[in-house]
């Protein structure tokens, strides 16, 4: 009170009144600084259920992880949160450079640059297709910003709001585009609903592969993760006698694409969906990375410069991956060895899929070849 009289005393009134103003506008500026380094803890909370598992990816560990797997693109296959992993493998594209500059052609600009937006483009399947294949090769154009990991958003863990969904995102700068995979999405009831609600301009990627060696693929990767599943040819057989296919194992409904197709063009028109081959992203990488390119309405920066073919791996691999110089290939999990597999059995799923692959050519305009 002393204090104030005395300020009153001495001071004249208009001054006190600008000092104040002028220790408002310095408050505020202090309080907007603080607020773009990222620690308001007024700005508005993410949309999200209750509950444990909701909470976690704002647990400081778990925070520090997310940044950490953003900014390094560790290219794993495996969720964040929870859930059915992969083992991480892959492109380790661990560059710290990528870690500490994003390019946009050709620009370098701190991470910290740029915001965190939703996906405009989204790998949504096929589970086994080639879809972290694609994913790494795309991630080498400059204009492509995307999540290593498979963030399960429109499948798992959709309760947590797109406000945790756009945190997991790279931040990008104008003109580039958010990505992510998850191929899961592609045999989801509920995924093109959602994903349709978040942006009904989303486009969507598919990466399909013959049924039958797709089959295979998923029930290799099982089996490496539990050895004492029964057998390939078991599984396929509701009743073998009969030659009768068990469409309920998952194996074999995920390679009905026609069927999961149909589900997508209730809410999507094709021209917003592309179908990559997962044969020719193998066989011919640069010729499927151009349509890609031309779909996403992107130079075609990523051309057969940037691929080598690895006698060891029996694959194509990037010359260098993203933010490194140094040649990559994906890693073990992918381009396994299948198991045989009795070939009567392998001839009664092709005899299976036939009509499903026949619709499925005709509804995308596009023949895959699986029947040759
Ligand atoms: N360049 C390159 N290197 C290695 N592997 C490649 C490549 N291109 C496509 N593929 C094929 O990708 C298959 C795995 O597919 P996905 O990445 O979609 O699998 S997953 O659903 O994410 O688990 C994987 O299946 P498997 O061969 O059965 O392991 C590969 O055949």
């Amino acid at each position: 009170m002393a204090f104030s009289r005395l300020w009153s005393d001495t001071l004249p009134r208009s001054v006190s009144k600008k000092f104040v103003a002028m220790l408002c506008t310095l408050f505020t500026l202090l309080y907007f600084m603080h607020c773009l380094t990222d620690r308001c803890s007024t700005a508005p909370a993410p949309e999200r259920a209750s509950g444990q598992a909701a909470q976690d990816w704002r647990a400081p560990r778990n925070k520090m992880l997310l940044q950490k797997w953003i900014a390094t693109g560790f290219a794993d296959d495996a969720p964040l949160f929870g859930g059915e992993s992969e083992q991480r493998s892959h492109l380790s594209s661990s560059n710290p450079t990528s870690a500490v500059w994003s390019g946009s052609a050709g620009k370098l600009s701190p991470l910290s640059d740029g915001t965190k937006k939703l996906p405009q483009a989204i790998i949504i399947g096929v589970k086994k297709g080639g879809t972290r294949a694609l994913l790494e090769f795309l991630r080498v154009h400059p204009d492509i910003r995307a999540v290593g990991a498979e963030p399960h958003f429109f499948d798992r863990h959709y309760d947590r709001g797109l406000d945790w969904y756009r945190e997991l995102m790279p931040r990008t700068l104008e003109g580039q585009i958010t990505m992510e995979k998850t191929p899961s999405y592609f045999v989801t009831r509920e995924a093109p609903a959602r994903i349709y609600a978040m942006s009904r301009d989303t486009k969507l990627i598919v990466v399909v592969r013959d049924p039958v060696t797709r089959a295979v693929s998923d029930y290799t990767q099982t089996l490496s993760k539990k050895p004492d599943i029964p057998t390939f040819e078991s599984l396929t057989f509701r009743n073998r006698s009969v030659g009768l296919i068990d469409t309920s194992w998952s194996a074999v409904q995920i390679g009905i694409y026609a069927k999961h197709l149909d589900n997508w063009l209730r809410f999507f028109p094709l021209r917003q969906m592309l179908f990559v081959s997962g044969e020719r992203l193998i066989s011919d990488p640069a010729g499927e990375l151009a349509r890609v390119q031309d779909f996403l309405g992107l130079k075609r920066i990523v051309t057969d410069k940037h691929f080598y073919f690895n006698q060891t791996k029996g694959f194509p691999c990037l010359k260098k991956a993203e933010g490194s110089s140094k040649p990559h290939c994906l890693g073990k999990t992918k381009g396994r060895t299948h198991p045989g597999i009795q070939p009567q059995v392998l001839q009664r799923l092709r005899q299976f899929y036939r009509p499903f692959n026949m619709k499925f050519y005709q509804m995308t305009g596009h023949n895959f070849g699986w029947e040759a």
